[in-house]
């Protein structure tokens, strides 16, 4: 289990971002964070998956606060894909996706064990054929599938995603999302993603945390939350909500 207690954060000592959030986010679901630029989405995201220290408060893994916890005992649980990556030139794909093996290595570590999850995980995203390209050789869809091979080696419970699709054409978002919904049915993976788009949010998440002004403004189902009125209010756009066969659909305008 997730969750933030009473979490405060300020980049300035004048202007609070963050005050006394609390928060749980629900197990085996994918979770979309919505909202304007600004609004404190990235620094939420960071505070959850132990990037920055809150100023007050905790965040609770398995009811624990992660600060207490060891890099590695936190990378087992939380894997981050971020929105755009650095790469060294010479990393090939089979190494960048061994690095997310790197928390359960030891002096003793099981190297076969190892090698045998990252095929695994290769073969899994389509990724084999390309298993000795460097990285930066790589389309954006490509490269994109190759993080997020790395961060599943953790085998973690929780997997962060920062604009997952911002980079991607159509065709490889759609594929993206898919992939990530695949991986939530069958692995029961728990997935959290900042997310633009708010029809990706409500076609592709099962729970969604509306925020503005570093605060929750709505949380619950996508279509329940993110209603015209709301979206107009904070968004600053109209917009309507259109029925179809498949499900509501967003016109914003
Ligand atoms: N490292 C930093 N130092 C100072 N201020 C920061 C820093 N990072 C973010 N901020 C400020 O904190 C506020 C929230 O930023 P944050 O990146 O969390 O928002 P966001 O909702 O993720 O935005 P976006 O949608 O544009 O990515 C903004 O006013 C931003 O300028």
């Amino acid at each position: 289990m997730l969750q933030a207690k009473d979490l405060s954060y300020q980049y300035s000592a004048s202007v609070p971002l963050i005050t006394r959030l609390s928060l749980t986010i629900p197990d085996h679901q994918i979770t979309s964070i919505v909202g304007p630029n600004g609004s404190g989405k990235s620094t939420l995201f960071k505070l959850l998956t132990r990037a920055i220290q809150p100023m007050a408060g905790k965040v609770l893994l398995n009811n624990r606060d992660i600060w207490q916890l060891t890099g590695k005992e936190v990378a087992k649980q939380i894997a981050v894909v971020h929105q755009h990556h650095d790469l060294y030139d010479d990393l090939t794909v089979t190494d960048l996706v061994r690095f997310g093996h790197l928390p359960y290595q030891s002096l003793l570590s099981d190297l076969p064990e190892e090698s045998h999850n990252t095929e695994l995980l290769l073969n899994q995203f389509g990724l084999t054929d390309l298993k000795d390209s460097y990285v930066h050789s790589l389309s954006g869809g490509q490269q994109q599938r190759v993080w997020l091979a790395l961060a599943l080696n953790q085998q973690p419970s929780y997997l962060f995603l920062d604009e997952p699709t911002t980079y991607l054409d159509l065709h490889y978002q759609i594929e993206f999302l898919k992939l990530l919904h695949q991986l939530n049915a069958d692995e029961h993976l728990t997935i959290i993603m900042i997310v633009h788009d708010l029809n990706q949010a409500l076609q592709y998440s099962d729970y969604c945390l509306f925020f503005n002004h570093g605060k929750i403004i709505a949380e619950g189902k996508p279509e329940e939350v993110l209603t015209p009125k709301r979206i107009e209010e904070h968004f600053k756009v109209n917009c309507k909500k259109i029925q179809t066969a498949d499900g509501p659909i967003l016109y914003q305008y």
